[in-house]
């Protein structure tokens, strides 16, 4: 039967978005269901719409059968702009839903024929649950207990490698005391063939258990450097309290605990039961042979562990110095140019050296404390073979012994004291794979996971649909925790929407920080800042976000292209909108001086772009991304004074007439574009009006 339409259900994109969100679990609010039906939507909306309900929408471009697993659930973008939910892919098949809504698999071939190419990837972004973990060790506890399958096959194999270990030695004994006196070489033949077989199984086991290991770790790992993003991406800016070196620090403590639970560090915490199983079976091969790996045993294991306490300390002063040296050469790349222009080398040379010296003596008197066990711990399988010998050569005189037997037990002895000779080992990367985790725990203890003022929807947190863009500011105080005195103190103010204000003040005045509070970015210590009637701190910030473009004092530019970056904050932006944002800002003109347009790549930071172009692709940026509340922290201060003039001229035009403008300046010729003035001083409004009155006055304060 050919697949028709009437087989796979195709629809609009807002039904299509609407039956996703139901099978994904989500539930959107009556009036925006109702909202959606009756007024469709556009496929920019949809990213705004994924956003606002905690989902994360992917635009790429692929072939059906190419498409990886991660992509579903999906919509397909047929041709004609109609949509197919699609759930899962398999060998030439993709299952989507027909008109009845019920789970259907279809042949590639009949859906790649209406298929456009372009498919929306939507999912739940990394939703919080009541019982997710506030730390890194939780965390890693769970991704361990979920992967329970894995670790028991690996206990399993690793039961049967141990228990098969046993034939050698049994082989050895059986050769020397029942083979070699009797010339039995057809026993011999025999029993070669079994070892043989032993030795095939013991391959293919400890084979399968590097895989099942292996396989956990790269899921660990994979989860871990996802959750360490996400986790990031979800936190306030004034959750973060970490320098880029530390995070970076951090994130390679992460590879601390991908090796402590990769192959060789957990077989041999796995194989040390299996001490008490070898000498068993010396005792009952070789009777008091028992007690050399015991002795060797009762030495090894208490000076493994007063070892690991010495180190602990001195290990962790060792990962601090190592953060701090890490800082320092972030510093010392980033500011290379500033460093040789002011002469600054020799200074930065002298703390740098200060650094390498204290981290090598932490370093090497944690290293030192382990060399002396590390000594003893070689010597140790050389004692097990020398010790055994020689009692066995006595219990052989005594006719106890055979010496096959005695063969048997230097093998088992020295299987059995092998696991305890990497203790040392396996409790220093223990030690390191812990403080790993706890230096991680800043991050994920403020993750999604606690959710109080992060980005993902919460419960507790009022979802803001419509924002009407005035703002208000009641009794608001605040201060820097790392300042002694209060930054703003008392600002009562308020702004309708549609208002076009200026922040203006000296130097330091707190203007950056008002902007901040009111995007979210920091949160006052009394008094409120309210947006839309709400008060910030209770409603969902995403939602915020959505109606709020900011462009920061500092320009910030990724790595990319020219279009990548200015898609940053609306992906569904089309071509004429892209060049009416950069038309204001001017950017235009340098974009059609550029070989490739858009597509011009730009570097880490922007280092290959001027500070003028830094920024004027910035406040494209923020223009394009569209919200109600436009917020500039000095949009023009890097622009030549044409530039600025055609910005002045243009950026009346694009506003919208309730789109309301704050602007925070030191230029005078910006202050056209406003209204009113708010003027700020020592963390107070010391001015409050129209805009020719307050420049009026301070024009007075000024030759008065
Ligand atoms: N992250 C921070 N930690 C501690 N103090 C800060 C921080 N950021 C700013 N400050 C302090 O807060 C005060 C106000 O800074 P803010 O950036 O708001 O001033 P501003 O009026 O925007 O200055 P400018 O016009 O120079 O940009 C300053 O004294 C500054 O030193």
């Amino acid at each position: 039967m050919p697949i028709t339409e009437q087989t796979f259900h195709s629809s609009s994109l807002s039904d299509a978005f609407l039956i996703l969100t139901r099978l994904s679990g989500v539930d959107l609010p009556v009036e925006v269901s109702n909202e959606l039906i009756l007024k469709g939507m556009d496929t920019r909306q949809l990213h705004q719409h994924c956003e606002r309900f905690g989902l994360t929408c992917q635009r790429s471009l692929s072939a059906l059968g190419k498409m990886p697993e991660a992509t579903f659930p999906c919509l397909l973008q047929m041709k004609g702009k109609r949509f197919v939910v699609a759930l899962a892919a398999r060998q030439g098949e993709v299952q989507v839903l027909d008109k009845e809504s019920q789970l259907l698999w279809v042949k590639e071939s009949a859906l790649s024929e209406r298929f456009s190419g372009v498919c929306y990837s939507i999912q739940k972004a990394g939703e919080p649950d009541s019982h997710s973990p506030v730390t890194a060790s939780d965390w890693l506890k769970r991704e361990v207990a979920q992967l329970w399958a894995n670790y028991a096959q690996v206990i399993l194999a690793t039961l049967l490698i141990n228990c098969l270990t046993l034939a050698v030695p049994v082989f050895t004994h059986f050769v020397f005391d029942k083979v070699l006196p009797n010339y039995a070489t057809e026993t011999l033949l025999a029993v070669t063939i079994g070892i043989g077989l032993v030795i095939l199984a013991d391959f293919v086991l400890r084979w399968l258990r590097s895989f099942y290991i292996d396989d956990a770790c790269r899921h660990i790992t994979r989860q871990a450097e996802l959750q360490l993003i996400d986790s990031l991406l979800r936190q306030e800016a004034h959750q973060i309290n970490l320098s880029p070196a530390r995070l970076a620090q951090q994130a390679q403590g992460f590879s601390r605990v991908k090796e402590a639970l990769s192959s060789s560090i957990l077989l041999t915490a796995l194989d040390i039961p299996f001490f008490i199983l070898f000498t068993a079976v010396i005792g009952v091969i070789g009777g008091p042979l028992m007690w050399v790996p015991i002795a060797v045993a009762a030495i090894l294991i208490p000076a493994s562990i007063i070892n690991y306490r010495l180190t602990r300390k001195r290990s962790s002063l060792a990962t601090k110095t190592q953060t701090e040296k890490n800082a320092c050469l972030h510093e010392l790349t980033q500011g290379l140019e500033t460093i040789r222009a002011m002469g600054a080398g020799q200074s930065l040379l002298s703390r740098w050296r200060i650094l390498v010296n204290s981290s090598n003596r932490h370093d090497f008197s944690h290293r030192r404390v382990g060399s002396v066990l590390n000594a003893f711990v070689i010597s140790a399988s050389q004692i097990v073979v020398v010790a055994t010998l020689v009692m066995g050569v006595f219990l052989i005189q005594s006719g106890v012994l055979a010496p096959g037997s005695l063969f048997a037990c230097i093998i088992l002895g020295s299987r059995a004291v092998a696991p305890l000779m990497n203790l040392t080992q396996l409790l220093s990367r223990i030690n390191l794979s812990r403080q790993a985790l706890k230096q991680l725990d800043p991050i994920f203890s403020n993750s999604g996971f606690a959710n109080a003022g992060t980005e993902s929807p919460d419960a507790t947190q009022q979802r803001l649909y419509h924002l009407i863009p005035d703002i208000e500011f009641q009794d608001l105080s605040f201060r820097y925790p790392s300042d002694n005195q209060d930054t703003l103190h008392g600002i009562n103010l308020s702004i309708s929407a549609g208002e076009r204000v200026a922040i203006v003040g000296a130097s330091g005045s707190g203007k950056t920080t008002l902007t901040r509070l009111l995007s979210g970015g920091l949160i006052p210590d009394s008094g409120r800042v309210s947006v839309s009637g709400h008060d910030l701190t209770g409603l969902n910030l995403a939602d915020v976000r959505q109606h709020l473009s900011v462009l920061q004092q500092q320009p910030f530019v990724f790595s990319g292209s020219v279009r990548s970056n200015l898609l940053l904050g609306n992906a569904s932006a089309n071509s004429s909108e892209l060049d009416r944002a950069c038309f204001i800002t001017g950017l235009d003109q340098w974009i059609s001086r550029c070989r490739k347009g858009y597509e011009h790549p730009i570097d880490e930071y922007g280092s290959n772009l001027s500070g003028g172009q830094k920024q004027a692709l910035c406040l494209s940026r923020t223009l394009l991304h569209g919200g109600s509340l436009l917020v500039l922290d000095e949009p023009t201060s890097a622009m030549d004074n044409l530039s600025e003039a055609q910005f002045c001229q243009r950026l009346p035009d694009f506003l919208g007439e309730d789109q309301t403008l704050v602007l925070v300046t030191h230029r005078a010729s910006l202050l056209q574009l406003v209204d009113r003035i708010i003027v700020l001083a020592h963390g107070r409004v010391v001015a409050d009006g129209a805009r020719d009155e307050v420049l009026k006055k301070m024009q007075a304060v000024r030759t008065g």
